[in-house]
């Protein structure tokens, strides 16, 4: 596998990088779900690409101008599912970045785009049991899906003796889901999983938002969409269909809304098992990794390394030159 170029510096090798692409596909963050602003904000982390939290990368609007003036289409692809593509535009507003909600693709997008326009299963039983937090929710309603679980408070407690036995028999189940969808959910509970697993026994289809292992928040790790969804994942006895990076769903929803050229399109990120290798498997014309995220360079400089960008940046303003 070649090496990856570095381009930070390097004014020539910039240009002649961002003259092969027409479309740039942006991972943005580490996490920004609000519950997680609120709690994270005085550590100030900085894990992401064009954000972490509520701090922002240096010269992150420059660099977007520069690209949109050069007449590249730009696409903001997000594993995190607690935000909806309309949560993001008030993040994009909030920090002063200019987006639009229709520049937004994240993983619950993914599924429920698939789950509507895909699969269309026929109602009654084409209701959607959530395990995740409203950004599902949001763009499962966009898409005119029924779904039930989410951010339902009533399934925020923990299981009761009664519990079992109406899970069992049915009693506390809808005969209408046909699908299970977990995504990362700060409120992962025994009951929910439960629940979601009577559902899959009794014939649902199991989705994933995404199954990223980690959430980069606070400067630091924490458990990821992945990681909250694994119990579940554990007791059904295999991996959920994935709508989230590397998953090629994802880059085969992203093809179809945006018409883009898979040679003239490179993919900008952090991570090199979800970002980068999305790119790799979508068979893009170019990867870029930024080095202000969760891998670092001597992930894919090493000898036999799995995952290797084309190139890579210090920082996503270093594209400036
Ligand atoms: O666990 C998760 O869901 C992810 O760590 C997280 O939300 C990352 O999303 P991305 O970096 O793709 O925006
Ligand atoms: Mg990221």
């Amino acid at each position: 596998m070649s090496q990856p170029t570095f381009l930070s510096g390097d004014k020539a090798g910039i240009d002649e990088f961002l003259d092969r692409f027409d479309v740039f596909l942006f991972d943005c963050d580490g996490a920004c779900d609000q519950f997680l602003y609120e709690v994270a904000v005085p550590y100030t982390p900085q894990i992401g690409v064009l954000w972490s939290g509520d701090h922002m990368f240096d010269k992150v609007p420059e660099t977007l101008e520069m690209l949109r003036s050069k007449g590249k289409r730009l696409v903001f692809v997000t594993n995190n599912s607690t935000k909806s593509r309309a949560d993001y535009k008030k993040k994009f507003d909030k920090l002063g970045i200019p987006a639009e909600v229709d520049e937004v693709f994240g993983s619950s997008y993914s599924a429920a785009v698939y789950i509507a326009r895909i699969m269309k299963l026929p109602a009654p039983k084409n209701k959607v049991f959530v395990m995740g937090e409203s950004g599902i929710e949001q763009e499962l309603e966009s898409e005119g899906v029924p779904y039930i679980g989410g951010t339902d408070p009533a399934l925020r407690r923990d299981i009761e003796p009664e519990d079992f036995t109406n899970i069992a028999n049915g009693s506390m189940l809808d005969p209408n889901v046909g699908i299970v969808l977990a995504g990362l959910d700060f409120h992962m509970n025994y009951l929910k999983t439960a629940i979601g697993f009577q559902y899959v026994q009794r014939g649902a289809q199991y989705f994933a938002t995404n199954i990223d292992s980690t959430l980069p928040m606070a400067h630091s790790f924490f458990p990821g969409a992945g990681a909250s969804g694994a119990a579940l994942e554990k007791a059904v006895g295999k991996t959920p269909v994935s709508f989230g990076k590397p998953s090629q769903a994802m880059m085969d929803a992203i093809e179809g809304k945006f018409k883009l050229d898979r040679r003239r399109t490179c993919m900008i990120g952090d991570r090199l098992n979800t970002d980068i290798q999305f790119g790799i498997d979508g068979k893009l014309g170019g990867t870029l990794a930024v080095l202000t995220g969760v891998s670092k360079k001597e992930d894919f400089l090493a000898e036999g390394a799995e995952t290797v960008p084309s190139a890579y940046v210090n920082a996503i303003g270093d594209l400036l030159g």
